[in-house]
C-alpha cells in the first residue's frame, strides 16, 4: 500500500482561519489527530493526512516534495524560489483561493517628496552613496524579489538589511532608509509615514493551492486529491448558481430558452416541470422571465454543491506531476 496523501496547511498566522475554513466549505473538515498537535486528518478520507505548518514553511516542503499538497501565499512561492524555471519545475500552482490578498511593496518615506517613481530612487541612491560614503539600505524578509525588481529598474547603489519582523519600522529606528514588505490595507505603512513608490508593486499576492511536482504521487494519492477537487470544485460551483423550480405547460421548450438566455442549465425540463441552474447574480432577471411566460410559483434554491463529469484541477494537476 503507498503512504498517505499528505496535505501542508498553515497552523498560525494571516492563513490559518481561513484555510481551515475553504477545506470545511467543501466538506472536508479536519479533526485533531490524537496528541500529535502538528498533525490532523480530514473526516472521512482515512488516507490523507494533514500537516500543520508555518506559511513560509509550507513552501519549503512542498519545493522539496515532502508534501504532496499546501496551501500558502504567492509572495512566499516566489521569494522562496525565485527562478522561474526552477519554480514552474517544482511547484503547481493549483488554484487562487480568493483570500489573502497582500502587495509586495517598495515603500519610502513619506517625507521623501522628490521620490515618486523607481527612476527617483535610483537618483537617490546614487546621489545617498556618493553624498553620505555609504550605500542606501532596504530592511526586508523579501530579499530575493527586492533584488530582482531593484535590478530590473537599474539600481545598483543600495544594500539589503535583512529584517524578520517589524519590517515598517526599520527607518524610523535608523537601521534602514526604505522597505519592501507586504501590505493589505495599507494601514501599517501610513502608520509609519511610508508610501508606496508609484511603480514599486512587486507582486500582487494571493493564498494559492499548490501541488509538489517532484512528490511521490501513487495512484491512490492522485485518485485521492481527485476526490478533494471534485469536493473543492462542487462547492465553488455551487457558491455561484441557485436552483430555479417551476411548472409550465411548454417546460422543454422554456428550458431550453432559459438556459440560453441566462446562461444556465435545465436540468429537468419534462412534462410541465422545471428544474434550471441559472447563475446567482442573473436569478432574478430568470424569475421575471419565467413568471413573464406564465410560471406561477418560483422556487429559488441555493445549492450546497454541484458536481460535474469533469475535473479540469485535477486533470492540469495529474498532467503536471506526471
Ligand atoms: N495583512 C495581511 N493580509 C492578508 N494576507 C496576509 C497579510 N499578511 C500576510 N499575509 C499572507 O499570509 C502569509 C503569511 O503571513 P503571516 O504574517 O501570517 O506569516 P507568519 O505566521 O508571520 O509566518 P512566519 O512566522 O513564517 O513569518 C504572507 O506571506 C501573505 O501571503
Ligand atoms: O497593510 P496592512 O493591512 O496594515 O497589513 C500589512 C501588515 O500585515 C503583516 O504583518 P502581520 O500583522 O502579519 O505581523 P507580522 O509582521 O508579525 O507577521 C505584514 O507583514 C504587514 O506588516
Ligand atoms: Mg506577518
Amino acid at each position: 500500500m503507498s503512504g498517505p496523501l499528505i496535505i501542508a496547511v498553515p497552523s498560525k498566522g494571516r492563513l490559518q482561519e481561513n484555510a481551515a475554513a475553504f477545506f470545511a466549505r467543501a466538506g472536508l473538515p479536519f479533526v485533531q489527530n490524537g496528541a500529535r498537535e502538528y498533525r490532523a486528518r480530514i473526516q472521512g478520507l482515512d488516507d490523507v493526512e494533514i500537516a500543520l505548518l508555518s506559511a513560509s514553511e509550507i513552501v519549503g516542503e512542498v519545493a522539496a516534495g515532502r508534501v504532496h499538497l499546501g496551501i500558502t501565499g504567492l509572495d512566499l512561492v516566489h521569494e522562496s524560489v525565485p527562478e522561474p524555471a526552477q519554480r514552474e519545475r517544482l511547484i503547481h500552482l493549483v488554484q487562487p483561493l480568493g483570500f489573502g490578498h497582500a502587495d509586495v511593496v517598495v515603500a519610502v518615506p513619506k517625507a521623501w517628496i522628490d521620490v515618486r517613481a523607481m527612476a527617483d530612487l535610483a537618483d537617490i541612491a546614487h546621489d545617498f552613496r556618493a553624498r553620505h560614503g555609504r550605500w542606501l539600505r532596504v530592511a526586508t524578509k523579501y530579499i530575493h524579489l527586492a533584488r530582482a525588481h531593484f535590478d530590473a529598474h537599474g539600481i545598483v547603489d543600495y544594500r539589503i538589511v535583512e529584517s524578520l519582523g517589524a519590517t515598517e519600522g526599520a527607518p524610523a529606528a535608523g537601521s534602514a532608509e526604505l522597505i519592501v514588505d507586504i501590505t493589505t490595507t495599507g494601514s501599517t505603512l501610513a502608520a509609519n509615514a511610508l508610501k508606496i513608490v508609484e511603480d514599486g508593486v512587486i507582486l500582487r499576492s494571493e493564498a494559492h493551492l499548490v501541488a509538489a511536482r517532484g512528490a511521490e504521487w501513487s495512484a491512490q494519492n492522485l485518485a485521492t486529491v481527485r476526490a478533494i477537487l471534485d469536493r473543492i470544485l462542487a462547492e465553488a460551483r455551487a457558491r455561484a448558481v441557485r436552483e430555479v423550480r417551476t411548472r409550465l405547460p411548454d417546460a422543454a421548450e422554456a428550458g431550453r430558452a432559459a438556459a440560453e438566455a441566462f446562461g444556465g442549465t435545465a436540468l429537468v425540463a419534462e412534462g410541465s416541470e422545471l428544474v434550471l441552474h441559472c447563475p446567482a447574480r442573473r436569478v432574478y432577471d430568470c424569475v421575471a422571465w419565467l413568471k413573464g411566460r406564465g410560471a406561477k410559483t418560483v422556487a429559488v434554491f441555493a445549492a450546497e454543491a454541484v458536481f460535474e463529469p469533469e475535473n479540469p484541477l485535477a486533470d492540469r494537476l495529474a498532467a503536471a506531476v506526471a
